[in-house]
């Protein structure tokens, strides 16, 4: 498998653009089945040497085609084999009559089957073609095998699960093992749907990679060879590696602060201030030692502050409070680096144009929101009330109204660019749902921002940073842990590349 196809993620809309331009190109399509079905059924052998019965159901479509070809395959190798379609057999066209035709074993009907212990099913009924729920025959049938637990290898998505956004079509298989072909599809990175694959292998059945590309989009697996992290060199010293500015709440709330300006500093940002109102001070000073503070008494000292340009980015929200503050504050830095986060994001509640205003001029985005999913809502109603949309694609329309980059949090964190790229992330343990983790990452955000890296690299590297902090602090974690387990992941990443490669 080709590098680039590690990250790629093709929607089921493109991967059936490449199957065309494949065949017209004069590629054998029914010559990219016998390979699915093949790589299917030795998939299935490998896994499940001892299966009593493969079960294999087939669909109307293309799906199904790969179904008859595995079924073939593993009846050629000894193994038991029998097959339920979910219509008739006479409706099959093209490629999949082809599949079934050169398929000598008997077809029964889906309704006919009794799931069994011992049975291992090999999921061939809906993949990429899947347009609408899951008919109730099938959805009784997904619920018997679960209930019975039995092993599930699904040919190219688990039936029910929508490759495009990650959603159940009414029901859907819990696969043990997924099969998918040339490149893996947003539905297998999304939630629910990463959770109902299992381990997803990806074959290439031989579609040439220059059409696997032309017809690719801008969506990708969030890894870091998508960006680089900034230069550290001997030669860099603290000014050239940027001065981040963390802006406090009142006296009671200056712990979330704390958590993003230690976590700025952490992901190399030269210096981190935080800066306050002369209530939250003390508070302040009696926890940071590296972290500097600057006192802001009144406006006109936080206009000289923000305006001095040796400050490269800012985090503004967590433990801010919400209100016309946080908006004035937003206003003195307009265009400006942010970071904008919790409080800072709900601020804008009432007018979210008034914030995207704010940073309309920008050619490229120097705003990164990072709003958790109750938080998207109140800055996108519409786009979060679309029933029909994803996550990628909600992210991506906020990402282009607002002009920002848009870090949609969860444990499938979505990062959105106002120019349709879009990463999703598969990294991040669910130890991260703690008080104070978005806050972490908000300064880890902040201090790639401050180091000069683009917005949208910045918050694409802070969110898989996050992700493997949360992987190396491991359970029973506590937001206060993920700055030095950044600092374990950076130094690791750092060994590696400084390793001559072989
Ligand atoms: N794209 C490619 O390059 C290749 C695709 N292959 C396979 O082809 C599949 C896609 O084939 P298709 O486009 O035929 O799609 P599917 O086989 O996933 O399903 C399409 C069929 O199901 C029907 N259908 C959709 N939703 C339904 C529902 N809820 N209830 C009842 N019927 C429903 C449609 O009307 C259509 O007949 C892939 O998932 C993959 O397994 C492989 O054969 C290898 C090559
Ligand atoms: N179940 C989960 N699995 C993985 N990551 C998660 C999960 N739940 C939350 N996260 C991550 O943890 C962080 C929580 O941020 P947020 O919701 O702002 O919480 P807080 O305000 O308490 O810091 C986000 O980066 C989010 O992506
Ligand atoms: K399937």
């Amino acid at each position: 498998m080709a590098d680039a196809f590690t990250t790629l993620l093709l929607t089921p809309e493109e991967m059936g653009r490449a199957d065309k331009a494949a065949a017209l190109s004069g590629i054998d399509s029914y010559g990219l089945m016998e390979r699915a079905g093949q790589a299917v059924a030795a998939a299935a052998l490998r896994l499940y040497p001892e299966a009593k019965r493969f079960v294999v159901l087939c669909g109307p479509g293309n799906n199904g085609g790969d179904g008859y070809v595995a079924a073939r395959a593993l009846a050629q190798a000894g193994a038991e084999t029998t097959i339920h379609a979910l219509a008739d057999t006479a409706g099959l066209k093209g490629d999949a009559a082809e599949a079934h035709r050169r398929c000598a074993l008997p077809v029964a009907p889906l309704s006919a089957w009794r799931p069994a212990v011992g049975d291992v099913v090999i999921d061939a009924v809906f993949g990429a073609g899947l347009a609408r729920d899951v008919p109730p025959d099938l959805a009784r049938v997904i619920r018997e095998v679960g209930e019975r637990e039995l092993p599930v290898v699904a040919v190219d998505l688990p039936s029910g699960l929508d490759g495009l956004t990650g959603q159940i079509r009414g029901a859907a298989f819990m696969a043990s093992h997924t099969v998918t072909f040339m490149t893996a599809k947003p539905g297998h990175a999304l939630l629910p749907g990463r959770q109902l694959c299992g381990p997803v292998e990806i074959f290439d059945i031989g579609i040439p990679h220059r059409i696997v590309n032309s017809v690719a989009g801008r969506l990708r697996v969030n890894r870091p060879g998508l960006w680089t992290l900034p230069d550290t060199d001997a030669s860099s010293h603290k000014f050239r590696r940027g001065h981040l500015a963390v802006f406090a709440g009142g006296p009671s709330a200056t712990g979330a602060a704390r958590l993003s300006a230690s976590a700025g500093l952490r992901a190399g940002a030269g210096l981190v201030t935080v800066g306050a109102t002369p209530e939250a001070v003390p508070a302040l000073a009696a926890h940071l030692t590296a972290v500097m503070i600057r006192e802001i008494g009144d406006p006109h000292v936080l206009a000289d502050w923000i305006a001095d340009p040796r400050l490269t980015a800012f985090v503004l929200g967590p433990g801010f409070g919400t209100g016309k503050r946080a908006r004035d504050y937003v206003e003195l830095l307009a265009g400006r680096p942010l970071v904008l986060d919790a409080d800072g994001i709900t601020s804008f509640r009432d007018n979210p144009d008034q914030l995207f205003s704010l940073y309309e001029d920008a050619s490229l985005p120097t705003l990164v929101m990072t709003p958790h999913e109750g938080e998207f809502a109140r800055l996108f109603p519409d786009i979060a009330g679309d029933a029909e949309a994803g996550k990628v694609e909600k992210a991506c329309r906020a990402a282009a109204r607002a002009r920002a980059v848009i870090v949609y949090k969860g444990a499938d964190t979505v990062i959105a660019a106002p120019d349709g790229r879009a990463f999703i992330n598969d990294n991040a343990p669910p130890d991260l749902a703690t008080a104070g983790s978005g806050d972490v990452l908000a300064g880890i955000i902040g201090g790639l921002l401050a180091q000069g890296m683009p917005a949208f690299e910045a918050a694409a590297a802070g969110v898989w940073l996050h992700g493997e902090a949360g992987k190396r602090a491991g359970a029973a974690l506590t937001a206060e842990d993920l700055p030095e387990a950044l600092h374990h992941v950076l130094r690791q990443m750092a060994v590696r590349e400084e390793q001559p490669s072989l």
